[in-house]
This record gives C-alpha cells, structure tokens and sequence, in this order.
C-alpha cells in the first residue's frame, strides 16, 4: 500500500471505499475497494476532496484480485463448464453442459494449500443440469503476487482438469427382470417402469425387458440375447440377495464375462454386482432399487454412462458417505449420500 497523487494513480488499484457526502442529496459510496482507477475517474477523485490516495500497486509482479480470479478459474477449468464474470476476486464455475460432474479433489487440496487462493466446489460424481453453479474460484487478497497464480496454472495444467462436466452417451439398455412370482404373473412387474424412468431422466432407452424364472441359465441366456441384440448395457433385477432363489449372481457368472464385484459399502445397495461383457456392463440390481428413491444405481449409472469403467475400488470408495438416511423427502444429491467418492 502507498499514497499517490491521483493524478499518478490510473491503473491502480483502490485500497478502501471512497464516501461522497452531498449536502440534502446523497452518502454513500463513490468507489469501492478494489476499483481499478481510470482516467475518467480522477476529475470525480478531485472533486470529492482526494489529490492523494492510497492504493496497491499493480505492476509485473503482481495481479488484481479480478484477473487474478479469472486465471485461476480459466486454469482450473476443464470442458462442458463456462466462466462468469469476475466479481470481488472471485470467479464462478457453472455446468456449460448436463451431464456428470468431475473434480480432481487431490489436486484442489494442492491448489488450496497455495496461500491467499481458495477454490471451493461440489462434490464430484453428481448429475449436474446446464449452467449449475460448480465452484467458485477467489483470490484473498486486492492484490496477488503473480508467482502464486503460475504455481496454481502449473499445477492445474499438471492435473488437466480439474472441474469438468461429462456428457452421459445415451445406451440402449437390456433389462433381465428375475423372480417367479413375476415370470408366473404372481405379482406385476415394477422394477420395470422405475428402471425406464431413472434412465430415461439419463438420456439413455430401454432396448428390451425380458422376464426370467428363478434359473441360472434362463438369466444367463436372456444376457446373451440382450447382447446379440445390441444392448450397450444390461441390468439384472431381483434374486440379488441369500435366499435359495435368489440365483442372480450365479448366473451372471455362469454368462461369462469379467466379474468386477459383488457387494458393494452402500445402504442401500448393498447387494450390488458389476460385471463387464467386454465394453457393456452388466448390472446386478438388488429389489432396494426398485423401492428406494436413491440407491447405488444414482451413484453408478451415470459414471458408466459418463464412459467410466468402474473397478471394485471405486466402488470401496462409496462407503464413506454411501449411508442414505432414507429421508421422508429424499433431496439426494444435495446431500451426503455418495459424497465420499
Ligand atoms: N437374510 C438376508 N436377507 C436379506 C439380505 C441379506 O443379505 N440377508 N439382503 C437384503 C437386501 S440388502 C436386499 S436389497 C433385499 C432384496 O434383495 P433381492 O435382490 O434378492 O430381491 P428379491 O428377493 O428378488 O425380492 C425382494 C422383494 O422385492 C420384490 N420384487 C423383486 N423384483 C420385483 C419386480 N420386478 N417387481 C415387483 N416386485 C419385485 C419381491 O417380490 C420381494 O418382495 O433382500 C434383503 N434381505
Ligand atoms: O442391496 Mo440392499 O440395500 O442393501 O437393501
């Protein structure tokens, strides 16, 4: 901070708010902390009693909390988000598309361990629609030593990107509905229209529904037809559990392919199955999906339609934060369920 004569202090930057008092008229404030001073401005500084200022100097060293925020926002930055404008050293990020919402959290923390920046965000893996509010990128001081916003570039170029938003491909989906009680017109199905609806709401179809008895190979043959049909993805319903019906997993084993895991640190979930059949994987879904309003499937889906391949880690991750609190009126995802991931 130092004073300058107004008439030295264009491009400088304005160390505190500046009152005009007119009689009967008006108090407030004529500039604010951290205006830039224009040209423009001085006759008005003169005018209100100030030949002398005090201001922080901006030179090649250092950066205005305004563009220092849009280099930060700009390096942190990856695709399918867009900038809003510089407002009070801070920079938002917003969703520029729907889709799946990505943050590097391990290089945030680096970027937020640079003295005098702070970069907060949602939580990553969540469903986003177009122009959502994603983070927000702010500078502490007026004035920033430039050295600290190449250290974050740097660093943000090192862990390109850090904030992204994924399109989800739109599949064309196979559904394996299990249990007797369905294939013998017992009870009707439901898993049905929840499973059109959830992944309609993703942008993804569904190409056929088959429904199978309690039997190892007739859920194992209707997977390989869903297959030859041309299903990008396959989800399995019901007989996910320990009962001696339930027969599920067995038989995706037996339709081949690579088991990724069975059992998955979500309540509810828990006796959730991921196998892949080359490129399409195929989903075991136990009956909580069908009742619950928010379930491993929210979790899951949308990173294999996001292009993930998920591995039994990933899934290992979800246990912190996979407790859904199964409120009266579920606000998933503006809340903890899945957050650890
Ligand atoms: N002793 C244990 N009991 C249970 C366990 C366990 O580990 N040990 N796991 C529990 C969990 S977790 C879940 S989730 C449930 C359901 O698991 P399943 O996937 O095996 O579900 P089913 O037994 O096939 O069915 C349960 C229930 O839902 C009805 N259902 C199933 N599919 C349909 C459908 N397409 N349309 C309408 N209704 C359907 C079914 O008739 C049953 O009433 O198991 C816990 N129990
Ligand atoms: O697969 Mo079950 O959730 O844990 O209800």
């Amino acid at each position: 901070m130092k004073v300058v004569s107004v008439y030295q202090a264009e491009g400088m930057v304005l160390c505190h708010d500046i009152t005009e008092i007119v009689p009967g008229k008006f108090k407030g404030r004529a500039f604010k902390k951290g205006h830039v001073i224009r040209k423009e401005d001085i006759p008005k500084l003169l005018t209100i009693g100030k030949e002398n200022i005090y201001v922080w100097e901006v030179n090649d060293k250092t950066l205005h909390e305004n563009d220092a925020a849009l280099r930060l926002a700009q390096a942190v930055a990856g695709s399918g988000v867009t900038l809003a404008e510089a407002s009070e050293g801070k920079v938002e990020i917003k969703a520029g598309i729907s889709g799946l919402l990505k943050v590097n959290s391990a290089a945030l923390e680096k970027i937020n361990d640079i003295d005098q920046l702070a970069v907060a965000t949602l939580h990553a893996n969540q469903v986003v629609e177009a122009g959502k509010k994603l983070a927000g990128c702010k500078v502490i001081p007026l004035v920033i030593d430039l050295e600290k916003i190449k250290n974050a570039e740097q660093l943000c170029a090192a862990c390109y990107p850090v904030v992204e938003v994924k399109p989800l491909q739109s599949c064309k989906v196979g559904i394996v509905t299990t249990g007797s009680e369905i294939y013998y017109g017992r009870i009707k199905d439901c898993f049905g229209p929840v499973l059109t609806e959830k992944f309609g709401q993703l942008g993804s179809s569904i190409l056929q529904q088959i429904i199978v008895d309690d039997d190892i190979d007739m859920i194992a043959d209707a997977i390989h037809r869903l297959l030859d049909a041309g299903a990008e993805m396959i989800v399995t319903t019901g007989g996910m559990s320990v009962d001696p019906d339930d027969v599920t997993p067995a038989a995706i084993r037996t339709a081949g392919g690579e088991i990724a895991l069975y059992g998955a640190p979500t309540l509810p979930g828990a006796m959730f199955m991921l196998a892949y059949f080359g490129d399409v994987p195929v989903l075991g879904l136990p009956g909580c999906v069908m009742y619950h309003k928010s379930t491993i499937f929210d979790l899951v889906v949308p990173r294999l339609l996001a292009g993930e391949k998920l591995v039994k880690r990933d899934i290992s991750k979800l246990g912190y934060g996979g407790l859904c609190l199964n409120c009266e009126e579920c606000h998933y995802p503006e809340c903890g369920f899945g957050k650890g991931s």
